[in-house]
């Protein structure tokens, strides 16, 4: 699968354009995509971050990483993701970066998602939804949501986001309505953000392979 994630991330460059300020999400994909554009580095603006990790990486390829209240809106999105139904609906947030992400993905106006093919599914749940909560809200947003979905939340113990925050990952989930589960979750107070990328899928997906597929 390294070989696929590679493959998509050196894809995604073809929608970087000169003079750019790229959005970049967190992930062992994403690393790859972001080697790729410190080949291009002279050609962009800048970069903006969606965790400590990908900041980490971006300024040591000497990518200069600036701030969203700073930028604005942004043209272009690249992250990965746990898993991508057919509509480029998403699950993220298995490296805990859930919310810049999904700050980011609101942010930009083209979200390019880039996975490997053992992430395509019909039905998102398979992979345990990631939530991130207020650390004090954790037992209460527990309890909630097996109680409105039927869902076992586990708590990803030792785990704490770059905010500061805990995540509860949701297992046995079968997600037939992906965008009014998204809003649902979003109402229990303490939820941070909630690891579905429905209400805002994705644009296009590039799924690594030899060549890489793009569904548009
Ligand atoms: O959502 C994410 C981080 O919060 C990642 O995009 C997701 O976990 C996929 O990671 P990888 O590219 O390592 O498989």
């Amino acid at each position: 699968m390294t070989e696929a994630k590679r493959l998509a991330g050196e894809k995604a460059i073809e929608f970087v354009e000169d003079g750019m300020i790229v959005g970049v999400g967190t992930g062992s994909t994403v690393a790859f995509f972001i080697d790729a554009l410190a080949r291009i580095r002279d050609r962009i603006a800048g970069a903006v971050s969606s965790s400590e990790q990908s900041t980490a990486r971006l300024k040591q390829h000497g990518i200069e990483v600036l701030e969203l209240n700073d930028t604005g809106p942004l043209p272009l999105y690249v992250d990965g993701a746990d898993e991508c139904d057919p509509h480029k609906r998403l699950i993220k947030g298995g490296g805990a970066a859930l919310t810049r992400e999904k700050i980011i993905a609101e942010a930009s106006a083209r979200f390019v998602c880039i996975i490997d093919p053992a992430k395509r599914v019909d039905v998102l749940g398979r992979f345990p939804l990631p939530i991130e909560v207020i650390p004090m809200a954790r037992s209460l947003v527990a309890r909630e949501i097996l109680a409105k979905t039927g869902g076992q939340p586990v708590w990803r113990e030792g785990v704490v986001t770059d905010n500061g925050n805990a995540v509860l990952d949701i297992h046995h989930l079968r997600i037939v309505d992906p965008v009014g589960l998204e809003r649902e979750l979003n109402q229990i107070p303490g939820v941070v953000s909630v690891g579905l990328f429905a209400r805002r899928p994705a644009d296009v997906v590039i799924v690594g392979g030899e060549p890489p597929q793009v569904i548009a």
